[in-house]
């Protein structure tokens, strides 16, 4: 049985990640929170709404990693690194969920995780990840001749955008055309913009209510059109698929995974 903590135990999926660990049978050795936050100090399963785990929310990074086998993080970019150091320090494993990482960030993630496996997903669900797949092979097959773009909606919290599984989508699509998604992503159109060129990808965001998180991608040809759309109902495939990496990464060689390799979709 495998010892799971959870970062950002009171948030939205640090809660839901707690129930899946429990029901998963894990063990739930830690839970941890950031200094000040209200709920340090409370049982994390009370607080998660599966029952007393006879674990308290804790502000103690080093000794919650101590006494864990792996770390499931969904905080943010910053936190997350941070978490990856001392996770790199003492040898355990950990699980990142958290989006909105630079470029320059996932490089330095990429070198901590040299030292311990990490699994870095922007998203957890077989969903979305098998729509990546999807994705790659469907650009692939239209070539040039179809426009992209890319429109993801969700609740009126999220403090990053594009979405991190957008922007994964910009860079799958982008990849299998030949393009650099960095340089073809276009966030924004206003005024008089001009005409769209063949390559860029437009990337759209909407941010409202408690929309849980719905992608859409277009390949726009004339007279006729495709859209692939995942729509996600509840968070719980997220924090069951955040579990079943952490399962999976215990005991693999150090290095920086995604969720195609948890799925062994790759
Ligand atoms: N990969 C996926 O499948 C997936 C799914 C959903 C959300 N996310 C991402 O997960 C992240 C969190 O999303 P959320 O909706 O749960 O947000 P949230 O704001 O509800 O939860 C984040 C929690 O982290 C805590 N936190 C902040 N700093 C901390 C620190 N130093 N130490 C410990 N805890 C700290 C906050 O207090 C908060 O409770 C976001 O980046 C989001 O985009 C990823
Ligand atoms: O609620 C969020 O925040 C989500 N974030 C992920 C992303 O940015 O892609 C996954 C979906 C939910």
């Amino acid at each position: 049985m495998i010892k799971v903590a959870v970062c950002g135990a009171a948030g939205r999926m640090g809660q839901r990640i707690i129930v899946a660990a429990k029901e998963a049978g894990c063990t739930v050795s830690g839970a941890l929170e950031r200094p000040g936050h209200e709920l340090v100090g409370q049982d994390a399963g009370l607080i998660a709404g599966c029952g007393a785990l006879g674990v308290a929310i804790s502000d103690d990074l080093n000794a919650v990693v101590e006494g864990c086998d792996v770390l499931i993080d969904f905080t943010t970019p910053k936190v997350s690194l941070k978490n990856l150091e001392v996770c790199a320090l003492k040898k355990k494993a950990i699980v990142i969920g958290s989006t909105g990482f630079t470029p320059e960030e996932r490089a330095l993630a990429a070198e901590l995780a040299k030292e311990i496996p990490a699994v870095l997903a922007p998203n957890m669900s077989v969903g979305v990840n098998v729509c990546f797949k999807i994705l790659k092979d469907v650009a692939k097959t239209l070539g040039d001749d179809f426009d992209v773009e890319i429109v993801e909606l969700h609740h009126n919290k999220k403090k990053d955008a594009p979405s991190g599984t957008a922007v994964r989508m910009g860079e799958v699509v982008a990849e299998a055309l030949g393009r650099d998604y960095n340089k073809v992503a276009n966030f924004h159109r206003e005024g008089i913009c001009g005409e769209r060129t063949r390559e860029e990808i437009g990337m759209q965001t909407v941010r409202g209510g408690d929309i849980v998180g719905e992608h859409t991608v277009y390949f726009i040809g004339m007279g006729e059109r495709i859209e692939i759309s995942h729509r996600a109902m509840t968070r719980d495939m997220f924090s069951r698929g955040s579990v079943r990496a952490a399962q999976w990464v215990v005991g693999k060689q150090p290095g920086i995974y995604d969720m195609q390799d948890v799925l062994g979709l790759k």
